[in-house]
């Protein structure tokens, strides 16, 4: 059986993953890796593969794994598709998802392409789990409680701050659903904490959480990407109340959002064209193997 060629974009925390569990991955071959400053220090664990500026120089890529930081996704996502090869990220703005569906379902059906978007675990495979719930208890409340864990997104969104050198976002859980941002930073030479610090708190990822800005003077002495997730939704089925449900897991969030991003590439092959996000899509196109073996297994 033909295997799907992959291209990861953006060699990060979560390229880096993404590329081994594309090397798990029995139906999935690796076409290469796309980095803005091409082969230049070319790690060792990629002497296999070419790595370029440039989708383009791939051979026959099906897939584009977009592992650049959620800002970036929109752009690399609409030079990606108009060239008709399927993109999946995991963009992870919460507020804006559904702009960012409406913009990459048009330049995905003008190009006979599948973008599938906000595929990690948060949104991502958490979002099929909250849709389930919702369905097996239409009313009630769910709390989504993360943490105490690393936030990629979080940690990207200051280490793009001028004057920040390396930077870690901790998300701390209160409880019923709100966090506390623990947030530590490096700086460059000559930066200062004050604005740095203002800067932070006012960006959209922050600006809504309690957030305390601390500086140190190495985050690496600190980092640890570990996370997870306490999910309990309590609500009512049919008319009967006090139904409760919990989802839990500890995880090494690279990891989990690269095997997230793999199988949803599987799926994004098996979709019509436009832009999906992960609970529209059969779950069952998320594995692989034979369909009815998955159902007599699975069912
Ligand atoms: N939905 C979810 O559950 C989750 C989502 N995420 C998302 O994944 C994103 C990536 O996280 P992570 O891998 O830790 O990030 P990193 O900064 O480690 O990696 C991003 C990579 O993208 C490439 N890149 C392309 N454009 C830019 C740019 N303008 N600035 C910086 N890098 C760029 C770089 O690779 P190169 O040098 O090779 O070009 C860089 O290393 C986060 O922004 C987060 O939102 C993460 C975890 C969970
Ligand atoms: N999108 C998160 C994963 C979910 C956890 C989260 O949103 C948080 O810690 O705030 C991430 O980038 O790590």
């Amino acid at each position: 059986m033909k295997k799907i060629r992959a291209a990861v974009v953006g060699y990060g925390n979560i390229g880096k993953f993404t590329l081994e569990a594309l090397e798990a991955a029995p139906d999935f071959e690796v076409a290469g890796i796309v980095r803005r400053h091409g082969a230049e220090n070319k790690p060792a664990e990629l002497a296999d593969y070419p790595v370029v500026k440039d989708i383009k120089e791939l051979k026959d890529v099906d897939v584009a794994i977009l592992a650049t930081p959620t800002r970036s996704v929109e752009a690399y996502a609409k030079e990606i598709l108009a060239l008709g090869i399927n993109t999946v990220d995991s963009f992870d703005i919460h507020t804006q998802i559904t702009q960012l569906r409406r913009s990459l379902d048009e330049t995905a059906k003008a190009h006979n392409a599948v973008s599938v978007i906000s595929a990690g675990w948060d949104p991502g495979s958490d979002s099929v789990v909250r849709a389930l719930l919702q369905a097996i208890a239409p009313k009630g409340i769910t709390y989504t409680n993360f943490g105490p864990g690393r936030s990629m997104g979080h940690s990207v969104a200051v280490r793009a701050i001028n004057g920040v050198k390396d930077a870690l976002s901790m998300t701390i859980p209160v409880g019923t659903g709100i966090h506390r941002r623990m947030v530590y930073v490096e700086l460059e030479e000559g930066a200062d904490f004050k604005t740095v610090e203002a800067a932070i708190k006012a960006d959209p990822y922050f600006v809504n959480d309690e957030t305390h800005v601390i500086q140190v003077p190495s985050v690496d002495d600190l980092n640890d990407v570990g996370h997870g997730v306490n999910l309990v939704r309590k609500g009512v089925s049919g008319k009967t109340h006090n139904q409760l449900f919990e989802f839990d897991m500890k995880i090494n969030n690279p990891a989990l959002t690269a095997q997230v991003l793999v199988c949803v590439a599987r799926a994004s092959m098996r979709q019509q064209p436009g832009c999906y996000t992960m609970i529209e899509i059969p779950v069952i196109d998320l594995l692989e193997g034979d369909r009815e073996e998955l159902i007599a297994h699975l069912v």
